[in-house]
């Protein structure tokens, strides 16, 4: 490709909706700039990172050079195959859920529920169409920014080839992403998958769906498909789907899956994928039994492998693992230290959010911090999570067994929803929350909300942790009644309930008496 053609990218179906999508994140008459004579920055990919990265350096108005590169869609993962199309579908398939809970609330819904997944489908694109300005090239012109679209590699140490034309750099960031693990499974790629790169463009409902993998895009999207209509099987290779987090959480998420049923297949082997006249035959096998089932469509979240090919990062000094990324250090200062790098290529926290937190820094330690002063670290950041099924799970700092791991001793406190009387009236009790803190110490070390909202209730905890603001100081503040968000008052408050010793108890009903 000539630095003058350019790959027509489409996103199917090339409804209006797409094509406002395309012709905002890579228009397809979009001329590449001349080359500045030397950049201070230049960075590979327009995801989440690079755009905070070139938005940050461009937007300070300091007169700084900022280059960026996208190949693909800009706006990455997040915008165009991720959060936003993600929680488009989810947020139609939650109001299946309600329906399904209706009649335990007293509304009879007599009319079968009638599913337009076609219409489903194109609001998603809607919308996404409609945030995708934000991302666009136009307004990344606008301000100030080179756009390229184009592939970028590194030509030498200072310089990066983007389809033939050279842009020199003072600093380079690589914000090249993620994207979907191959499945290793015999027979899966001449069957044919759907990965979040593909399973947003379909049109027409798989009626039956197999779904590898109970990570956060597996349970998200399985639990969306069965709302939507779908018979869907949901392998996992563990005993427990998200086992990253909490049990008595997945627990909870596990019984929603199979009252809703979602077919569960844990501790599974997939062995074969098998085309018959029926769609994809799925051969497994789960707890020593040899087992099959027969699908329309395979959805894999199975992982996430870093973008590092092509990059040319030999040449450039760049350390990288094929699985883990490309290596960083606290200030994410690659092993060329002109080269940072920042988001899903580097990180292990593969969250939007993360992406963000993290370009921030690489702003801040490659434009400000001469002579590395005041750099920021990444360790320093408290980065909550929440996997947006329902109920969803929202999660910041340590888990139990992960301070036991660190040899750090803590107490929980664990507040369930059938305490609160907000969740009551929602009919939402079977969720919890759960805090815990440094034994002897009020201090917030990690804290899970199993609730239909909890991500929204997370960000109350994570500011605390972030300032340092200890469970005694949280009882103190006044959460309108009745909500949800009450079980963290509710916690800080049984905190408090455990600094009264028996003595202290004595003197209270001694004082008591004179009062
Ligand atoms: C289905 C799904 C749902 C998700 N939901 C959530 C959610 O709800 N909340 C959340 O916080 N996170 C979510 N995530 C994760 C989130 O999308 C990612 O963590 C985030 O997009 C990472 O941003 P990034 O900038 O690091 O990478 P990306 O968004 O992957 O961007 C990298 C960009 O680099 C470009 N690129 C790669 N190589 C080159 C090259 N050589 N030259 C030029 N350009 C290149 C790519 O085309 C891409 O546009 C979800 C992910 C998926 C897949
Ligand atoms: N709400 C959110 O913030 C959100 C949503 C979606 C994705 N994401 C991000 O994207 C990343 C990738 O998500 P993911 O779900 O693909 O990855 P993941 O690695 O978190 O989970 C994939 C799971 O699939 C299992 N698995 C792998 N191969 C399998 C096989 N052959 N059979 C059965 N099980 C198999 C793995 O053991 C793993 O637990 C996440 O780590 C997360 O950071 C975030």
């Amino acid at each position: 490709m000539s630095s003058l053609e350019f790959e027509r990218i489409t996103v199917l179906p090339m409804d209006e909706y797409n094509q406002r999508l395309v012709a905002n994140v890579h228009p397809e008459n979009w001329v590449n700039p001349q080359p500045a004579n030397c950049y201070d920055l230049v960075v590979i990919g327009a995801g989440t990172a690079g755009l905070v990265v070139a938005a940050g350096a461009a937007g300070l108005d300091l007169g700084l050079k900022v280059a960026l590169i996208e190949k693909n869609l800009m706006g990455g993962d997040c915008l165009n195959i991720g959060c936003i199309p993600s929680k488009s579908l989810i947020r139609s398939a939650r109001v299946i859920g309600e329906m399904w809970k209706a009649k335990n609330l007293g509304v009879n819904i007599s009319q079968h529920i009638n599913v337009d997944f076609a219409t489903v489908m194109s609001r998603l694109r809607r919308i996404r169409a409609g945030i995708s300005h934000h991302d666009s090239a136009a307004r990344f012109k606008n301000l100030g920014v080179d756009v390229f679209l184009g592939n970028g590699k590194f030509a030498s140490k200072n310089t990066i080839d983007v389809d033939g034309q050279i842009l020199k750099f003072k600093k380079a960031v690589i914000a090249t992403g993620a994207r979907a693990i191959k499945p290793e499974i015999c027979g899966i790629e001449a069957a044919g998958y759907l990965t979040n790169e593909n399973v947003f463009s379909l049109i027409q409902k798989p009626d039956k769906l197999a779904v590898i993998g109970g990570g956060p895009i597996g349970c998200e999207l399985a639990q969306a498909f069965r709302r939507l209509g779908c018979k869907v099987t949901l392998f996992h290779n563990s005993s427990h789907i998200l086992n990253k987090e909490d049990r008595e959480a997945t627990d909870i998420l596990q019984r929603v899956f199979t009252d809703e049923g979602i077919r569960l297949v844990l501790n599974c082997q997939l062995e074969e994928v098998v085309t018959v006249t029926e769609g994809k035959r799925l051969y497994f096998s789960s707890h020593g039994n040899r087992d099959s089932v027969t699908v329309n469509e395979i959805l894999v979240g199975a992982g996430r492998v870093p973008s590092v090919e092509g990059l040319n990062l030999e040449a450039v000094g760049v350390e990288y693992d094929q699985k883990l990324g490309v290596k960083v250090n606290d200030y994410l200062q690659t092993t060329n230290s002109n080269i940072y790098a920042a988001g899903d290529i580097c990180m292990n926290w593969k969250f939007t959010h993360a992406a963000d937190a993290a370009a921030r820094i690489v702003i801040k330690n490659t434009l400000f911090s001469p002579f590395g002063l005041g750099r920021s670290r990444l360790s320093s950041l408290v980065i909550p999570r929440v996997t947006y099924t329902d109920p969803e799970i929202a999660h910041v700092g340590i888990y139990a067994d992960e301070a036991e791991r660190l040899g750090i001793e803590i107490e929980t406190i664990k507040i369930g929803f059938n305490n609160v009387d907000r969740a009551i009236t929602d009919s939402q009790e079977a969720g919890f929350l759960k805090i815990h803190h440094k034994k002897g110490s009020d201090e917030i070390i990690g804290a899970t909300i199993v609730a239909s909202h909890g991500g929204e209730m997370i960000s109350g905890i994570t500011t605390a942790i972030v300032n340092k603001i200890g469970l005694s100081k949280l009882s103190s503040v006044i959460h309108p009644y009745p909500t949800q968000a009450e079980a963290i008052k509710k916690a800080a408050d049984a905190y408090r309930c455990t600094l009264i010793t028996p003595r202290t108890k004595k003197l209270l009903g001694f004082l008591t008496k004179f009062s």
